[in-house]
């Protein structure tokens, strides 16, 4: 069995982040997002993944994954040229896939539960053409819904406005081969996609076996900012990290809780309140660092108080009057209290930036 995680979007609804850099590869636990899928997908027996990417990201996951060697997987790049929808991205997929099954992983999922059951249930079947992962939710009309009876998926309806149903399609799928039949017969939908929710509706009308595994665990689609901030937070609290000091505290900080800190990183007169996770090299000086909190390398924090918010790497804090909190605050981002006379707010932010300032 191989895997496609699919990565090709445009992720508008996290920019201006993903102007610089693609929403998996956002940090949660300063482990960038799509890193979890691969530790999954690895953990169910499947070392030959392609991800789909688009021109313009490619290059930064060739950085992050490269040929997938360091995770014991092997990896290649499939460039999807536009976001055309999920079903387009499978059917680009082809030469990849070949004759086998094939688990489909989207990139921005995250999933607590282990896959194996779902992978080795499929591959006992072997009458089963596809099985989608499901999870009960308590608002259907926001999610691709699928109708389940006995055990096999009769129907699959997109955001209905009354539900049959509360198992939303969750964002990973088992296919065979068939499934590239069902695409050839689908057209793109009103948004302009080819969408894989008709290509298994295909798969259903022509009486293929197509069967629904639930799962009860948490999961996530990590699609908006307040989404990255729960799966950070769910992720900090799960014991991803391991209580492991390796950088240096002075007498006058206070370390309590499950507080992952990184080699050369300084916590001089501050209080750090796991669970809290604080990359390399950074200077953490007069300040509280709260509840899942994840800081990347290279921060600088003086006099400031943060807490439930992800802070990635080259970020300087210095002096804040509020505390951080609910916070995704990107790469090289400076925010600085200076004396300076008259009284402003000087602001440099990029396209879509958002601040709030809540009194
Ligand atoms: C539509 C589409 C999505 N994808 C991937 C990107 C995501 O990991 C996943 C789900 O996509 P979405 O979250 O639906 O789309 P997006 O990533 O473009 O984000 P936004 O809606 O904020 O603009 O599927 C592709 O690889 N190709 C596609 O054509």
């Amino acid at each position: 069995m191989k895997a496609l995680i699919l990565c090709a979007g445009k992720g508008t609804r996290l920019r201006p982040l993903t102007f610089t850099i693609a929403k998996h590869l956002i940090p949660i636990a300063n482990k960038p997002v799509i890193y979890y899928s691969l530790e999954k997908i690895k953990n169910a027996g499947i070392e030959e993944i392609g991800i789909v990417v688009n021109p313009e990201n490619i290059k930064d996951f060739q950085k992050f994954i490269g040929n997938g060697n360091h995770f014991g997987l092997k990896v290649e790049y499939i460039i999807q040229e536009e976001p055309k929808g999920l079903a387009h991205a499978v059917w680009i997929s082809k030469d990849f896939v070949g004759d086998e099954d094939f688990l489909m992983y989207l990139g921005d999922n995250l999933i607590l539960d282990n896959i194996n059951p779902f992978v080795e249930e499929f591959e006992k079947d072997t009458n089963l053409q596809a099985s989608i992962l499901l999870s009960p939710v308590k608002d259907p009309s926001r999610f691709g819904i699928a109708v389940v009876k006995n055990g096999e998926i009769v129907q699959v309806i997109e955001k209905p406005k009354e539900p049959p149903s509360n198992l939303a399609i969750i964002g990973l799928y088992l296919f065979r081969k068939t499934i590239f039949e069902g695409i050839k017969n689908i057209k793109p939908s009103w948004r302009g996609e080819l969408e894989i929710t008709d290509a298994i509706g295909y798969l259903i009308t022509n009486d293929f076996k197509v069967k629904g595994h639930i799962i009860y665990g948490w999961w996530k689609d990590t699609g908006k900012p307040e989404d990255l901030i729960e799966a950070n937070r769910k992720i900090l609290d799960d014991s991803y990290i391991k209580h492991e000091i390796k950088g240096v505290s002075d007498s006058s900080s206070d370390i309590q809780g499950r507080v992952s800190i990184g080699e050369n990183t300084e916590i001089i007169n501050s209080t750090i309140r796991g669970p809290v996770i604080i990359g390399k090299n950074c200077v953490v000086k007069n300040s509280y660092i709260g509840p899942y909190s994840s800081i990347g390398n290279n921060v600088i924090v003086e006099n400031c108080e943060i807490q439930n918010s992800i802070i990635m790497d080259n970020v300087k804090l210095l002096n804040l009057p509020y505390p951080i909190d609910s916070s995704l605050i990107g790469k090289h981002v400076q925010i600085v209290e200076s004396e300076k006379k008259p009284k402003a707010m000087r602001l440099v932010i990029g396209d879509m930036g958002k601040v709030e300032i809540v009194r």
